[in-house]
């Protein structure tokens, strides 16, 4: 008996065995329907990748997608369908056509990957509408700018100088005059403590406390959540459905938790404090009328730029110190520029850092290397399509640069699993017999790329330089005699955030 015959006779029985052998067949048909017919199919990749989500969602919750797609990467080449609605580039051409309006509008953010749940005030790196994040933008740029940075300065030396002066107690009251830290945990809590002053107008006091603030630790533990919840988003019923399974309360704590980084924002605009901290140069666009921010996306991004800009320049600062420590050559060599350009610590500011070649190169082999974001940038392509790197995209697609393989490509770069500060400095890039004279450093863009980059860029190379550059001016550091004195990068897990492993180290109080 054939379908439309059993459908037509209203058999019952009949209908229901169809219906049900259709249901049954539905995912087997969107299989074969996504590898053979999908407007992607020509694009390689793993088979059952191509077929569903499910593989690259593993891969995600794993925390070792990053690892996975530079494999895949290898296999496979410069483009790579990494999920039946999603292609992963590693070709430097691609920068311009994803993220930048070159010829054609920049590709935007999607709703999935970064839409904010309803009920939440949108920050600018949620903000979805061109003319939205734009708006934002404008309104928080003169804070973040060259010139912004050099009047946060104090507060910025501030910090380092507790950071230091904190760990000088330890040294000075040793016997041997040194001790042993986990440098990560320490480089948090300097790195909090600035950009809550700088966010809030008020430290977390992690410094003094010697400890995290629970702060830290709930937004941490939210963004994992909220990391496997976001992979969800791709299957909008069983998203829904798992949402109404979260009890309320839960919500409700993760809602005053958000309205923790609201009171500390009312509280700094209630005290009118003349502080020249971020909120400040907020609050004065808001007072020129035209361009400025509600209140409720200034609770939102106060909220963004302590997550944006803590995380971010401690996964560098702990990715350096890993490499020093593994190449005493690298380490001696920055010791001595930064030794030998100031005479004491007070000297050191962030016009004098910013001249100093091998501090530099230093941070832009971090950069290359400790990458906080391995995963990438994901955008959407417009619904008319667009070209990626000479490649026709079809519409809504998901599209992303994989920094890590271009980061360690052998093509790309000579030796590119090695540390080699030297493949910034000038030699490198005017000498043609350099072994780094064709490397594409240009390909290398932690910090974003286009209307939606950093737009604390300069905030944290001042802060890495000035950290970095205190430590060694006040100590020797030396590898620590404990399980915990190296990083294995690779081991880390990915989870929306990189999830740092601790990094022992002992600092000697400097002989000299
Ligand atoms: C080494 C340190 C840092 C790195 C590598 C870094 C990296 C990035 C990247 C890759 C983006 C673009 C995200 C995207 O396109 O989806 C971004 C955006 C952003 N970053 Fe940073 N960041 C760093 C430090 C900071 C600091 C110190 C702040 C200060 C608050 C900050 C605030 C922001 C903000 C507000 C955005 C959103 C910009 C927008 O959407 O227009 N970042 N960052």
């Amino acid at each position: 008996m054939g379908i439309l015959e059993a459908f037509s006779r209203q058999d019952v029985q009949a209908q229901v065995l169809v219906t049900l052998t259709l249901v049954g067949l539905a995912p087997l048909i969107y299989c074969v329907y996504n590898v053979w017919f999908h407007p992607l199919s020509r694009y390689p990749g793993p088979l059952l990748w191509r077929a569903m989500r499910l593989p690259y969602m593993r891969a995600a919750w794993s925390g070792r997608v990053h690892l996975i797609v530079q494999e895949l990467h290898r296999k496979y080449g410069e483009v790579v369908r990494i999920a039946p609605d999603e292609l992963s580039f590693a070709m430097s051409a691609a920068w311009d056509d994803i993220y930048s309006n070159q010829g054609h509008p920049a590709f935007p953010k999607s709703q999935t990957w970064h839409g904010n749940p309803p009920g939440y005030d949108t920050s600018v790196f949620n903000a979805l509408d061109i003319k939205d994040h734009a708006r934002q933008r404008r309104a928080m740029d003169p804070g973040f700018t060259e010139r912004a940075v050099l009047r946060q300065e104090p507060i910025v030396q501030r910090y380092a100088d507790v950071f230091i002066q904190r760990l000088s107690e330890r040294t000075a009251g040793s016997a041997q005059k040194s001790t042993t830290v986990n440098i990560m945990e320490w480089i948090n809590f300097v790195a909090f403590d600035i950009i809550g002053d700088l966010a809030f107008g008020e430290s977390f006091h992690c410094l003094e406390e010697v400890k995290y603030h629970d702060w830290m630790s709930f937004t941490f533990n939210t963004i994992k959540a909220n990391y496997y919840v976001v992979t969800l988003r791709h299957y909008p019923l069983l998203f829904n459905f798992l949402m109404l399974l979260i009890p309320k309360s839960v919500m409700e704590r993760q809602k005053a938790h958000w309205g923790f980084a609201g009171e500390k924002v009312d509280r700094r605009i209630a005290s009118n404090a003349d502080h020249p901290d971020i909120i400040s140069l907020l609050e004065r666009q808001n007072e020129k009328g035209r361009d400025g921010i509600t209140l409720g996306e200034m609770h939102a991004n106060a909220a963004l730029f302590i997550l944006a800009g803590s995380e971010t320049t401690v996964t560098l600062l702990t990715g350096i110190m890993n490499h020093l420590l593994k190449d005493p050559g690298s380490m001696e060599t920055l010791k001595k520029e930064i030794r030998g350009s100031f005479a004491s610590l007070e000297d050191m500011n962030f016009t004098a850092l910013k001249q100093l070649p091998y501090l530099n190169a230093v941070i832009k082999e971090a950069l290359r290397m400790c990458n906080p974001t391995p995963y990438g940038l994901v955008r959407i392509s417009p619904p008319q399509g667009g070209r990626v790197g000479g490649h026709w995209v079809a519409g809504n697609t998901y599209v992303t640069i994989h920094p890590l393989t271009l980061s360690f490509s052998e093509q790309l770069f000579y030796e590119p699993y090695v540390w080699h500060p030297e493949r910034w400095l000038e030699d490198a890039q005017t000498n043609s017999s350099s072994p780094f004279y064709n490397d594409d450093r240009k390909c290398v863009k932690t910090f974003g790329h286009g209307l939606r980059a950093c737009i604390g860029e300069p905030l944290a190379w001042a802060e890495m330089r000035l950290i970095l550059s205190k430590l060694l001016h006040a100590f020797d550091i030396i590898k620590a005699d404990t399980p915990r004195s190296e990083i294995i990068w690779e081991e880390q897990n990915v989870l929306g955030v990189l999830e740092k492993h601790p990094l022992d180290v002992t600092l000697v109080e400097r002989a000299d």
